[in-house]
């Protein structure tokens, strides 16, 4: 695990731009997984800004969001859907037929997992995975006690995390109670792993992801086991692994453009 501190959100934010745009630049058919909240949006208008000023095309890539929210439509404001098109999407060039995302409207969910999960293989498997990272630990929508061997599934999510999302919504009660989520499983496939970390708030969950004893009740820990996972975190988020391990627990090589 390569761990980056940035010194704030933008930092982290531009650092996370400067590594996909170049594996975008560098590769012929990039897969890329995309992650949502609030994380990512920095994130996100950092690769709208490097398309704007010329510098990266998204032309010829393939996009898999981890996760989308049961029951919400596209058009819904609340939607992963609208959050990509409305943060990314609308202002690249990537082309529609290569963006995927779960069909939270879905007639039949469990054949919506398997098709997902035949496109991500179909497409050779994810490059480089952006991740967020629950208070509980769970990245997509895995909850604690999500088996490891999970593929992309229909997930209920836990009060924590309803309460935790409910600031997008106008009330908890609109909050859904299930979503579909890339499985474990199906994450750590992934070729790469980007995993985003930022504010105080989430010290404690970084922490236990990288030095607890890996286990299902802390989704977050699988990532230990993972040959290619860069952690690029803020100074506050990271601030309780540097109590305890120190400056040396970080690499610094990494450069913002
Ligand atoms: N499903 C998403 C996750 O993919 C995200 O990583 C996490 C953290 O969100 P935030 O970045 O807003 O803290 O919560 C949501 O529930």
């Amino acid at each position: 695990m390569q761990i980056i501190k940035a010194k704030n959100y933008e930092e982290m934010s531009r650092l996370a731009c400067s590594l996909l745009v170049e594996h975008v630049q560098q590769t012929e058919s990039p897969v890329i997984g995309l992650a949502t909240g609030s994380t990512p949006e920095g994130l996100y208008k950092c690769l709208v800004k490097e398309f704007r000023e010329g510098r990266v095309s998204f032309r010829a890539v393939s996009t898999f969001n981890l996760d989308e929210y049961a029951g919400l439509s596209m058009e819904d404001a609340n939607s992963y859907q609208w959050y990509m098109t409305d943060k990314l999407f609308a202002h690249v060039d990537v082309p529609a037929r290569q963006i995927h995302l779960p069909d939270g409207m879905s007639q039949d969910f469990e054949q919506e997992c398997l098709n997902y999960e035949r496109q991500i293989q179909e497409a050779g498997n994810i490059d480089i995975q952006v991740l967020g990272l629950g208070l509980n630990g769970h990245i997509g929508f895995n909850e604690p006690g999500t088996s490891f061997l999970s593929r992309t599934h229909v997930v209920d999510l836990d009060e924590s995390t309803r309460e935790a999302n409910a600031r997008f919504f106008p009330s908890i009660d609109e909050v859904p109670t299930q979503a579909i989520s890339m499985g474990i499983a199906s994450i750590m496939e992934s070729k790469k792993i980007l995993l985003l970390v930022s504010g105080k708030e989430k010290a404690e969950a970084l922490y236990q992801a990288m030095n607890s004893p890996v286990s299902e009740e802390f989704p977050a820990t699988i990532l230990q086991l993972h040959p290619e996972v860069t952690v690029i975190a803020d100074e506050l988020a990271l601030s309780k692994v540097l109590e305890s391990y120190g400056e040396d627990a970080i690499a610094h090589e990494l450069q913002v453009k």
